[in-house]
């Protein structure tokens, strides 16, 4: 679907919508015992719905009901080949249903419907589809033994799955965990962000229609201590897989550590580098990828390029490229289809953001804006999560790569440079997830997403990689001696 429709059919479309208000358990939707929470549209300031959110209670009731589908086999036990088919049923009505997903995704996060529409979506459903048709091509393995034995190295589901997830991306993310989650065959509860709860519940009622089996995929809105603490500190719960602040990140380890020992995968924050050498060749296009890395979802991403370390011979004309390619983002209503920028996530986000520009407006919108900061300047250093792009200035090619390392984060970063050699040596130097050489990304689906240093922990999403976190290793040892030839004790 590439064909956008107008401003006033999309406010007609999220007037009509009739979004789901209750947590999504053992396959249906059934009335939290938590306190009601009003969702409300960060553009407008109106209510949306309110949701019945999930108590302690409700948590237990998903656990067990979750962990009685996993070991009756319900999904954990298909073949993989037959999970494949629900997945991909489930893809089919995503796309059906893909206009309806893609407006109250826009509503309640505030992002662009151009991006929900042209990327959230197809993304979302490439990411669940991706996995699906992954799984039944994954071999097991065997370890080199003598003649008398045989080793197979057999991958399990890991079991429950907590899937705790960000407001930022919320369709994207939640295909992220719950696309190769699934796919391995594990039974996954999902915590949306309490400012976004609505998709993940749609797609949850999607994926029972699909065949998705009932307890195997179960979504529990509520806030973090309510419903995201509990399922870290859950006995029952075999792993979480956590996407947000590097802050919350660290509660999960604490929340294992303090429980069961659950397996814990966290994607947390960046102060991601775009690093511009002096060598670096079509300034328009390194500011075409610099504005874009920086200013797409309103700098709200992870992965956002918030720092443009530039060597000091190329600064003037990339700057003045960049200045000039920034008038055509245009900040405002998330449901106009002209509009790149939209409404920053909720009023404490956006004061959070206001406090760096000191900027005493008021509103959900937040221009564009470009400060040239020393290296050491709280702007360059904190995560800022909004439409922000600190500059500094450097005077050498190493100065760059020293200063795009100075940072308590690791998540991404990209280099700009025509000499391919110094481009992958500091590809090579650059102590981060993903590294790009003359352009600025995520790579795809394929390729292993996650963070060094502070901006991660313990696995990495997307690629098989992510499949492998999703899934335990066992070895099942064969003697093959004939206990009639004597002593076998190894
Ligand atoms: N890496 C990323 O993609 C993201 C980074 N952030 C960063 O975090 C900052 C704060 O944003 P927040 O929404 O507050 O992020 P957060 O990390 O607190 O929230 C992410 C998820 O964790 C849950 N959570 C919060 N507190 C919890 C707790 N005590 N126990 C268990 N679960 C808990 C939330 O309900 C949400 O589902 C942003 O300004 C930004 O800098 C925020 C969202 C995504
Ligand atoms: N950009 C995908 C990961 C995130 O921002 O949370």
């Amino acid at each position: 679907m590439t064909d956008l429709l107008t401003h006033g059919e999309y406010v007609a479309l999220a007037a009509a919508l009739d979004p789901p208000r209750s947590p999504f358990i053992d396959g249906k939707y059934q009335r939290g015992h938590g306190p009601m929470m009003a969702t409300t549209n960060p553009a407008t300031g109106e209510e949306i719905a309110q949701i019945s959110t999930a108590s302690a209670a409700d948590v237990d009731l998903a656990v067990n009901k979750a962990r009685e589908a996993f070991d009756q086999g319900r999904w954990s036990k298909l073949d993989p080949e037959a999970r494949k088919e629900v997945l991909i049923r489930l893809c089919k009505l995503m796309t059906r249903n893909a206009r309806e997903l893609a407006v109250m995704e826009s509503v309640e996060s505030g992002k662009p419907i151009r991006d929900c529409e042209l990327i959230d979506l197809p993304e979302t459903i490439h990411c669940i589809k991706w996995h699906a048709e992954a799984v039944d091509k994954i071999y097991d393995q065997t370890a080199p033994t003598g003649d008398g034995a045989i080793a197979i190295i057999l991958r399990e589901p890991v079991g429950v799955v907590a899937a705790v997830l960000p407001w930022n991306f919320p369709l994207m993310m939640f295909a992220w965990k719950i696309g190769p989650a699934l796919a391995a065959g594990c039974s996954v509860i999902v915590k949306p962000a309490e400012q976004t709860s609505l998709t993940a519940l749609r797609v949850a009622e999607l994926a029972q229609e699909a065949g998705v089996p009932r307890g195997v995929l179960q979504v529990l809105p509520g806030d973090g201590p309510s419903v995201g603490e509990p399922l870290g500190r859950h006995m029952d719960v075999d792993m979480v897989s956590f996407t947000g602040s590097t802050e919350t990140g660290r509660r999960f380890l604490h929340y294992a550590a303090e429980s069961n020992l659950k397996k814990v995968v966290l994607e947390c924050g960046g102060k991601n580098p775009a690093v511009v050498f002096d060598d670096a060749e079509n300034l328009d296009h390194v500011a075409e990828h610099v504005v874009n890395a920086a200013f797409w979802n309103a700098g709200q991403n992870c992965s956002a390029a918030s720092r443009l370390i530039v060597h000091r011979s190329v600064k003037p004309v990339l700057m003045d490229k960049i200045t000039a390619r920034l008038r055509d983002w245009k900040t405002g209503d998330p449901l106009d289809p002209a509009n790149h920028i939209g409404a920053l996530i909720d009023a404490n986000h956006c004061a959070k953001v206001r406090g760096y520009l000191e900027d005493a407006g008021d509103g959900p919108y937040v221009a564009p804006t470009i400060f040239e900061v020393a290296a050491d300047d709280p702007k360059a250093r904190d995560e800022i999560f909004g439409p922000v792009l600190c500059v500094i200035e450097v005077a050498s090619n190493d100065e760059a790569v020293e200063v795009a390392n100075d940072t308590a984060y690791g998540l991404a970063a990209s280099i700009f440079s025509a000499n391919g050699r110094s481009a992958i040596r500091a590809a090579r130097d650059i102590r981060a997830g993903t590294v790009t050489v003359n352009c600025y990304g995520e790579g795809n689906i394929a390729t292993p997403f996650g963070g060094y240093k502070q901006s991660g922990f313990g696995g990495r999403d997307n690629g098989l990689h992510a499949h492998d976190q999703y899934t335990e290793v066992k070895t099942i040892w064969v003697d093959l001696t004939d206990p009639a030839d004597g002593d076998n004790l190894t």
